[in-house]
């Protein structure tokens, strides 16, 4: 029981190593690829104190080296899941009595084991199994990671810490309790750092959880299980189990105890989840928390203020680091008529300066796309350009799968502004660009606020401060994480919280007090300290 208050240690965000030629970090990182890649490894799921294996073991290959063979995960099936659920829900009196500087404890420790002793095995991981480069693998499966986790720390102290007023001979309080039931944690393939805080922030706040992650994730995501039981999770209170996404959905959004779900994903999956769970509705114990960070068609816009050189580095850091796979990654780009040819001039520059291969060498920016059918996905996208009359391609549009899914930096050039590729996500290094009169630049905001369904991200370059002014303002709704004069990438936990609104989300701010506000359910005490004896208002005359 606790006996103090307090202060929780002050969160800094984990300084990025820069795996230079010759830094130590380099040669650990490279030692750590090579291990991996020889080990083979059998992944299992993890239920209550249970490792668990099953018959059904599917291979694990990088994207960019799809015939090499990183080992096998164990896939379960319904019975998995009813134990899943059992065990969190077995797991949640122990967890929801410990003291919460213990369970701060824990994640603290989690992220110290990743800053220090497991860093290069979960950015290695990371790196192979979802093929990101050094850096990309650095700022998400290390640095992010480690953000989420000591600042959530802090933010729950800040939660806890806020309480209301009392009157005089009343002492009111605010307890912050768990949920009633489990949380199902839903996590996507693109950042190892998302896949370990959607479980976590949950469990932080006294909440016990059944996680499945996209499969082509679990390399990394084993990694974050070993680092959480190493920090001393207690069994039962985060679940990892490997069951395709519908089987699972089946059962968690029929069990009376679901209480929230926390999903990063597209935007398809996120309303098909909401449907299940508003047609169940009546099935559950409370109302559940839906909580969901979804896709993005993030944009770049150019005022003729802007600098040309700037314009084009955002434009191709934005949209093709880690191939475009961010929901972040900017995808339509709208640059002033008078601006364009010297745009034009950079970015092209720029690209055939981009090398694209396997993470292993390190002298490639560029990689594989996660697997097939996002290949397959992205490739229809390319050759639909091709056919169309409205798009010419200005630089890259081929691919090639046949040792890893590799698909060129590619720059669309369009003439309409509401061509496919101007609108849907794509998620992949496709970018397309339509070049505007320059005086039609408010017309031009209007077109980007009203051009998709998504307001997620999307960056302003401009130097003119009117126009700043003026475009912040028109551009209110059309973005969670807007931008001025910087790519719309990269958020930082704790400097940009980051969510975007309309079909993108429900903007709870991943790594942020406004997330973890919707893992607890607050209980409000009055405590009167001399209770009153008579009925009869003070006002009242005797008979
Ligand atoms: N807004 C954000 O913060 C953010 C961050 C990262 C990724 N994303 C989005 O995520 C998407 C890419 O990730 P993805 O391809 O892994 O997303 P996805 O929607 O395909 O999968 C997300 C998770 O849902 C599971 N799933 C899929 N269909 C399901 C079903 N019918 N029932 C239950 N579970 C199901 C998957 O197995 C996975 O674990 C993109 O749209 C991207 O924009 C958004
Ligand atoms: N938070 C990340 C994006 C996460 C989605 O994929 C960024 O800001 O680039």
């Amino acid at each position: 029981m606790l006996k103090g208050f307090f202060n929780v240690p002050s969160p800094e965000n984990e300084p990025v190593k820069s795996y230079a030629p010759g830094s130590p970090e380099r040669a650990a990182l490279k030692s750590a690829i090579e291990e991996a890649r020889s080990a083979k490894i059998d992944i299992p799921m993890y239920i209550g104190g249970e490792e668990i294996t099953t018959e059904k073991k599917l291979p694990l290959s990088p994207p960019h080296d799809h015939q090499h063979l990183l080992g096998h995960f164990n896939e379960g099936d319904a019975g998995h899941v009813e134990q899943a659920i059992d065990a969190a829900l077995a797991a949640r009196e122990g967890w929801t009595k410990m003291s919460w500087e213990h369970r701060a404890s824990i994640f603290l420790k989690a992220a110290e084991l990743i800053a220090g002793p497991y860093r290069c095995k979960i950015n290695a991981a990371t790196m192979l199994g979802q093929s990101k480069n050094a850096y990309q693998a650095e700022i998400d499966s290390a640095c992010e990671l480690i953000d989420f986790l000591r600042f959530n720390v802090s933010y729950m102290a800040e939660i806890y810490k806020e309480q209301p007023q009392s009157s005089p001979g009343v002492w009111n309080r605010i307890e912050q309790r768990p949920l009633e039931g489990f949380i199902f944690a839903l996590t996507p393939f693109n950042f190892t750092a998302i896949a370990g805080n959607l479980p976590s922030a949950p469990a932080l706040m006294g909440n016990t959880v059944v996680w499945k992650p996209a499969y082509t994730q679990i390399y990394a995501a084993n990694v974050i299980m070993e680092v959480f039981k190493k920090a001393g999770l207690p069994d039962g209170v985060i679940n990892l189990i490997y069951v395709d996404g519908p089987v699972a959905g089946d059962i968690i959004f029929e069990h009376p105890d679901f209480a929230g779900l926390h999903f990063t994903g597209s935007t398809q999956v996120f309303q098909q989840l909401w449907k299940t769970i508003g047609e169940n509705i009546h099935k559950y114990k409370a109302y559940p928390r839906i909580v969901g960070e979804t896709g993005g068609k993030d944009f770049i816009v150019a005022h003729e203020s802007a600098y040309p050189q700037e314009v084009a580095t955002a434009i191709t850091r934005g949209a093709f680091e880690y191939q475009g796979q961010k929901c972040s990654a900017a995808s339509r780009a709208y640059i002033p008529s008078g601006m364009w040819d010297e745009v034009k001039k950079y970015i092209l520059n720029d690209v055939k300066d981009i090398n694209m291969g396997g993470v292993e060498d390190f002298s490639n920016f560029f990689n594989a796309v996660i697997d097939e059918k996002s290949f397959n996905k992205i490739a229809q996208y390319i050759d639909d350009a091709k056919e169309s009359d409205l798009v010419e391609i200005l630089v890259g549009g081929s691919y090639d799968k046949s040792e890893g899914y590799f698909i060129q930096p590619t720059i669309l050039l369009t003439k309409d502004p509401q061509y496919t590729t101007m609108c849907e996500e794509i998620f992949g290094p496709v970018i397309t660009i339509y070049v505007y009169q320059e005086e039609h630049f408010l017309e031009t905001l209007e077109l980007i606020d009203q051009t998709s369904p998504y307001a997620l991200t999307g960056a302003l370059f401009a130097t003119d401060r009117q126009v700043i002014e003026m475009a912040t303002n028109k551009l209110v709704n059309a973005a969670g994480n807007f931008y001025i004069n910087d790519k719309p990438t990269g958020a930082v936990v704790g400097q940009q919280p980051f969510g975007g609104a309309r079909g993108s989300g429900t903007n709870d701010k991943a790594g942020s007090m406004i997330n973890l506000l919707r893992w607890v359910s607050p209980r409000t005490i009055k405590e009167t300290l001399v209770p009153p004896t008579d009925f009869r208002y003070p006002f009242m005359e005797e008979k």
